[in-house]
């Protein structure tokens, strides 16, 4: 794993250029800008291009998906491709909406991404897998979520970070799991965005699967430290959590990832 990614972090400060959606936006600039990385949202597609060209990674969020939101992540996602420079994209709700995977295709036809972080509905609707998809919610589904993961990676030739109770992280072959859990992320609205800023971060610095990896296990490590203050208080866990992820140095988050 990368035994030194949050004193990176912190020495590189990576740039993490947003298309965020109308709903979390002050929660995912909070999360990067917390673990020592740079949020910066954008709204007018006719700067995408040389936001991005100060940017170390840029993040895709399908979440409140609009043409102008469209413009501002194929403007984003093309110019990323021509520099070379890493790009996350989450497909809120893909399966909900014809609409939604029609402007997903569209994105990943012109400007292949990175990495996809979904939870298992969405990530099940990009691998063509039969799964009952609840809204922006993961649903439930029959198939094992680790082949589900690994079917969208090959798919959309890219990374994969399928989170729930264990998050898997794979590039169509090899395979990580992070079994850090802390149950009260998901009673707050935008953790998988916050997660998704995250990974933009670390990718801003390698997208190597294990740099992903430890990554991944930021959220759920600072957000397990919160539950031992607020075990059933979930606002006050939310904000403990920002806390704890200002506070996370490496030896914590070694000694408490757990991967598989
Ligand atoms: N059932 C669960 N128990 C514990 N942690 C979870 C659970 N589901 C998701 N998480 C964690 O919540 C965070 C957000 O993931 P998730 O809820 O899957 O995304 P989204 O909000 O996009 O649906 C991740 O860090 C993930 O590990
Ligand atoms: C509620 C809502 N509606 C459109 S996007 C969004 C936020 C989704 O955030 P997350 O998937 O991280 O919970
Ligand atoms: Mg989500």
């Amino acid at each position: 794993m990368k035994t030194n990614l949050m004193k990176t972090i912190r020495e590189q400060q990576p740039i993490v250029l947003n298309v965020a959606n109308h709903v979390t936006p002050q929660r995912v600039a909070d999360g990067i800008n917390y673990i020592g990385g740079s949020p910066m949202m954008m709204a007018d597609p006719l700067e995408a291009a040389d936001l991005t060209k100060i940017a170390d990674a840029v993040v895709l969020n399908l979440g409140s998906t609009n043409p102008t939101a469209q413009a501002l992540m194929l403007g984003a996602g093309e110019t990323a491709n021509r520099l070379h420079k890493p790009v996350v994209f989450d497909p809120v709700a893909v399966g909900a909406t014809p609409l939604r995977r029609k402007r997903t295709q569209q994105l990943l036809e012109r400007a292949p991404v990175t990495l996809i972080r979904g939870n298992a509905g969405e990530v099940a609707a990009l691998a063509g897998v039969s799964w009952d998809q609840r809204g922006i919610d993961a649903g439930q589904g029959s198939v094992d979520p680790v082949t589900v993961a690994q079917t969208a990676a090959q798919k959309c030739q890219c990374i994969v970070v399928l989170s729930g109770p264990t998050d898997i992280i794979t590039d169509g072959t090899t395979v990580y799991q992070v079994e850090n859990n802390a149950p009260m992320l998901t009673t707050n609205v935008g953790m998988g965005d916050v997660l998704d800023g995250i990974l933009g971060v670390a990718a801003g610095i390698s997208t190597d699967l294990e740099t992903i990896t430890t990554a991944t296990g930021i959220l759920p490590v600072a957000a397990e430290l919160a539950t031992h203050q607020y075990p059933d208080a979930p606002f006050s866990f939310l904000a403990e959590t920002y806390n704890q992820l200002a506070r996370l140095d490496d030896q914590t988050l070694q000694q408490r990832l757990k991967i598989k």
